[in-house]
């Protein structure tokens, strides 16, 4: 079974709390989404693999570390990803950028997809998966099922809430994918919302209803 880790840094709680605020705008939402992002980013890279590489600094030659093997991509899943992409770009400022577009039917809670463009060589990197809301895991697994039937081997789900419904269904679906979350919350409302969340994730976003 897939890993499920709840990086609960003193920073990134504070963070959430605002975010989760219904009285937060979406320009503050905005910007400490991506903040949170980064800092979970910082965490989730802790164990990358380096490898030795001679280098010469103006003393002189020197074996030194650097990022081995895989390279990294960055997934958000549309809408709401894109607001935790700009925060992993800071980190990782040359990762590539895929894009899978998803939208959740109101009434049924499934998950449609109505885009996917990846970078090539899918199949040799590490992805990154960001959407914001981890609830019935639908999307979720979804989009973890259209990048593995474009080659992806290597993927990490990074949300900023998630329900033990989401949890336990992608774990269920796809156990080599290991999830982190900056929290986890109590349950789903009947209307399939995180509680207590932070509301509609893409909503808050881009200021739409
Ligand atoms: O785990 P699930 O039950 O599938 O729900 C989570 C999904 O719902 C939201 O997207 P939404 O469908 O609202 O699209 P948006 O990002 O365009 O707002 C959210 O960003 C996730 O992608
Ligand atoms: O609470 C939720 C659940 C799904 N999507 C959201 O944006 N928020
Ligand atoms: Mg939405």
């Amino acid at each position: 079974m897939g890993k499920f880790t709840v990086l609960n840094h003193p920073l990134i709680q504070h963070k959430l709390t605002i975010i989760r605020d219904k009285s937060t705008g979406t320009k503050v939402f905005r910007e400490v989404a991506n903040e949170i992002a980064e800092l979970m980013v910082y965490e989730i890279t802790r164990d990358l693999p380096l490898q030795d590489v001679e280098i010469e600094t103006p003393m002189g030659k020197t074996v030194q570390k650097q990022l081995a093997g895989k390279k990294l991509a960055v997934v958000p899943i549309l809408r709401a990803g894109l607001g935790m992409v700009d925060g992993v770009l800071e980190l990782i400022p040359a990762a590539k950028v895929g894009h899978i577009g998803m939208y959740r039917d109101e009434k049924t809670l499934e998950p449609h997809e109505y885009f996917v463009k990846m970078p090539p060589d899918i199949d040799q990197r590490i992805l990154f998966i960001v959407d914001p809301m981890l609830a019935t895991g639908g999307s979720a697994n979804m989009a973890i099922d259209a990048l593995k039937k474009r080659g992806a081997k290597s993927m990490r789900l990074v949300v900023l809430v998630a329900a033990p419904e989401g949890v336990e269904a992608v774990q269920k679906a796809h156990p080599d994918v290991d999830i982190y979350a900056a929290a986890l919350d109590d349950r789903l409302t009947e209307t399939g919302y995180i509680t207590p969340g932070l509301g509609d994730a893409g909503d808050r976003l881009f200021g739409t209803k």
